[in-house]
């Protein structure tokens, strides 16, 4: 499964969907250059999305807050990247929530397994580099988290692209790993997707 996050551009999220992304990320934190307001997303097109699933990133925003923009922009899943608590998924629904867990928080990889057990009902789980927030351009240390249990498949993310995207597939591919999360590895510019680096990091995952 491949995630590409912080599509700002329709001709993105069409280049994107045609190179094979599963999941096009849409980033609802102000702060984030690549912000987006909820009709974007709402405006495109079918054909232009084609297969691909949209999900909203949500960092500070309230329950109702992502809730009305999960409605507004006719969103898939929800991205929670803000340590949102077991209420507030269950608020959001469960099997549309995408939860966040930054593995440097935790003294060990049990920990973080114990941790990711109360989140058990969520859809999927994504793992990002860093201990809180994202699109730092960072990456976590793949072999670490080779042994990780995880009761739920997860997306890697953190500072993936071209050149570092293969071996984080190979170290994790007996973890659960359910795919991957490109961002700012994959970009000209913060918010700006280079087609050329997305269709070159698809491809070494897929090989
Ligand atoms: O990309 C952002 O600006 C962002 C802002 C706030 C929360 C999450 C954000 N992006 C997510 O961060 C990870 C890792 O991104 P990167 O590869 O290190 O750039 C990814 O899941 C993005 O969806």
């Amino acid at each position: 499964m491949i995630k590409v996050c912080g599509m700002t551009r329709p001709e993105d999220v069409r280049l994107c969907a045609e190179a094979g992304a599963d999941l096009l990320g849409f980033i609802f934190h102000p702060a984030s250059p690549r912000f987006v307001t909820p009709d974007f997303p709402a405006s495109l097109e079918p054909e232009a999305l084609g297969q691909a699933r949209k999900v909203g990133v949500f960092v500070k925003e309230s329950v109702v807050e992502v809730r009305h923009t999960l409605d507004e922009a006719r969103l898939d899943y929800v991205q929670l990247h803000g340590g949102q608590d077991q209420k507030f998924c269950r608020s959001v629904g469960f099997e549309r929530v995408i939860k966040v867990f930054w593995p440097e928080r935790y003294a060990s990889l049990d920990e973080l397994a114990e941790d990711m057990a109360r989140f058990a009902d969520c859809a999927l789980f994504l793992l990002d580099a860093g201990t809180s927030g994202g699109g730092h351009g960072r990456s976590l240390d793949f072999a670490a988290l080779a042994k990780l249990d995880s009761p739920r498949p997860w997306l890697l993310a953190g500072g993936l692209g071209p050149k570092n995207v293969r071996a984080a597939v190979e170290a994790c591919a007996k973890a659960n790993l359910a795919g991957v999360d490109l961002n700012s590895g994959v970009e000209s510019a913060p918010g700006l997707k280079d087609i050329e680096k997305v269709r070159t990091a698809i491809a070494a995952c897929r090989r």
